[in-house]
Order: C-alpha cells, then sequence, then structure tokens
C-alpha cells in the first residue's frame, strides 16, 4: 500500500480546537490541491474520530485530472474509516451515496453495529485482534484484496500516529496556515503516544506558497 499522509494544521500545529471543532485553515487554492490529490488515489482515509467531529463526505475531487491520470469514466475514489468499534453514525455523510466506503473494524464490533452499518451501505473489513485500534498491516492487505493500492490519509492525529509507528507512510504534506489555534488538548499532526526514539525520518521536496499559508512536502525515508 502506498500512503499519502495530508492534512492542514495552524501555524501553531494544530489540527483543531480543544472541542475537535473543525477549523477552516486552508483556502480555496489549497482546498483545489487537496481535491487534486484525491482523484490521483485508490481511497482516502481518516479515522473515525474525524468521522465524528466533522461528519465528512470525502466525494469532492478534481474529477478531469482523475481522467487525465487514470483515462475515461475512472470510478471515484473509495472512502475508508478507520473505525474499531464501528462507531460510524448510520447516517454520516460519508455513507451516503457513491463510492463505496469500507470501513476497517476490529472484533470488538458489536453483531448489531455490523449489521446497522452493513444496511446502512458501508463494506465491513475486519482488521484487527482484540484491542481497540484496527490492525494497519492487516487492514491493508485486506484492502488490497479490493483493489486498493494507494490511500491519501487525511487526519487525525490518532490515525496518524499509528501510521508511522507502523512505518507505514511514504510522503507526507501539511498545508500550514495563517492561524493560530492553540490550546495543550488541541489535536496536533501526529498525536498518539507519540516517539522517544526511532523518530520518523523525512527528506523534504517542495515548499510551495498558497493561500496565506505554505506546503511542505517531504517523503519518508
Ligand atoms: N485540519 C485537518 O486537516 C484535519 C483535522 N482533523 C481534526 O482532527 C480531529 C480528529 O482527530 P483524532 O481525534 O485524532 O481522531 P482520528 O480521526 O485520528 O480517529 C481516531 C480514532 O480512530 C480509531 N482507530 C482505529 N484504529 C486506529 C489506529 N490503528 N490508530 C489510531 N486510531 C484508530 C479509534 O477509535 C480512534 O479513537 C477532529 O477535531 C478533526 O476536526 C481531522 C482531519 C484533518
Ligand atoms: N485540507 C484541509 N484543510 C482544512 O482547512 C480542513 N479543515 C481540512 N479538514 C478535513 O477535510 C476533510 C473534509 O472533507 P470534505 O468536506 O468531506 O470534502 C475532513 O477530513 C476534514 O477534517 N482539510
Amino acid at each position: 500500500m502506498y500512503v499519502h499522509v495530508n492534512a492542514a494544521t495552524s501555524a501553531d500545529g494544530k489540527l483543531s480546537t480543544r472541542e475537535r471543532r473543525q477549523v477552516r485553515i486552508s483556502g480555496d487554492e489549497d482546498f483545489a490541491r487537496v481535491d487534486r490529490l484525491r482523484a490521483e488515489y485508490d481511497g482516502v482515509l481518516v479515522g473515525v474520530g474525524t468521522v465524528v467531529a466533522d461528519d465528512p463526505s470525502l466525494v469532492r475531487h478534481d474529477e478531469a485530472h482523475r481522467v487525465a491520470e487514470r483515462g475515461p469514466d475512472p470510478t471515484p475514489p473509495a472512502r475508508v474509516v478507520a473505525d474499531t468499534r464501528l462507531r460510524t453514525p448510520a447516517d454520516a455523510a460519508i455513507l451516503e451515496g457513491d463510492p463505496v466506503t469500507y470501513l476497517l473494524h476490529g472484533e470488538t464490533a458489536s453483531a448489531e453495529r455490523r449489521e446497522t452499518l452493513s444496511a446502512a451501505g458501508a463494506t465491513l473489513v475486519p482488521a484487527g485482534s482484540g484491542n481497540d485500534r484496527v490492525e494497519f498491516p492487516a487492514a491493508f492487505d485486506a484492502l488490497e484484496t479490493h483493489g486498493v493500492e494507494s490511500l491519501l490519509v487525511e487526519g487525525g492525529g490518532e490515525v496518524i500516529f499509528s501510521l508511522f509507528e507502523h512505518d507505514l507512510v511514504d510522503r507526507l504534506s501539511v498545508f500550514v496556515g495563517g492561524t493560530v489555534i492553540g490550546g495543550r488538548q488541541a489535536p496536533t499532526l501526529v498525536d498518539g503516544r507519540g516517539f522517544v526514539d526511532g523518530f520518523p525520518e523525512l527528506e523534504l521536496e517542495g515548499v510551495e506558497r498558497l493561500d496565506e499559508g505554505v506546503v511542505l512536502t517531504w517523503a519518508v525515508r
């Protein structure tokens, strides 16, 4: 699985407020860049924390760019949620209409949630033992059997940490915008329990000025 993590942070490195309320950090130019990125990947992944906080649909992408990349009538990027206990609400925007939505879940997801979310249109992908985290290596193997071989990961900070922890990130891009959010409880780009050693090493590939901020792109060594 090829994994590109992309997110927007405030100038002080926050993804959203301490109440986990979504903030528009990007401007129009950066949203257009994200739409092009989405068009380049087989799927777009977020954690269930982002689904609960933001209710994203993850449908929007640059269709002309996808046609240019993949030829006529390409399938749109699949939607993927890391959702151990299947907490995604049955009326979440991410389950509405097309394209397919894969919910990666653990053994702890109840039969009732499995039935409810299958009935709501989700495709369930079992990927985890008894712990409270989807096991990404196994989950990605399972996604590949569905034809998803590349992912744009949009957040949040818990999921991004897990991916770095398992050495699964190939590229990282961050739009750093001209706003300050603050708050020690506010989510940052990489949360989780953090590294104490073995810090992932990044190689700077690009710096681009957009809107009132800058996009930094790194390859992960
Ligand atoms: N500015 C931006 O670009 C973005 C901002 N956000 C913000 O981030 C916040 C949500 O981020 P988080 O709370 O960190 O939630 P998250 O979106 O990273 O989801 C974390 C949840 O995913 C589930 N999960 C399953 N397997 C997991 C694994 N292996 N590792 C980690 N989690 C796993 C767990 O239930 C966990 O609580 C929201 O406030 C949202 O607004 C989210 C995406 C992009
Ligand atoms: N790139 C970016 N810039 C911002 O300013 C943001 N607030 C976000 N948030 C994430 O974008 C996703 C929403 O997607 P749709 O509206 O469904 O297309 C979701 O993952 C947000 O957390 N991203």
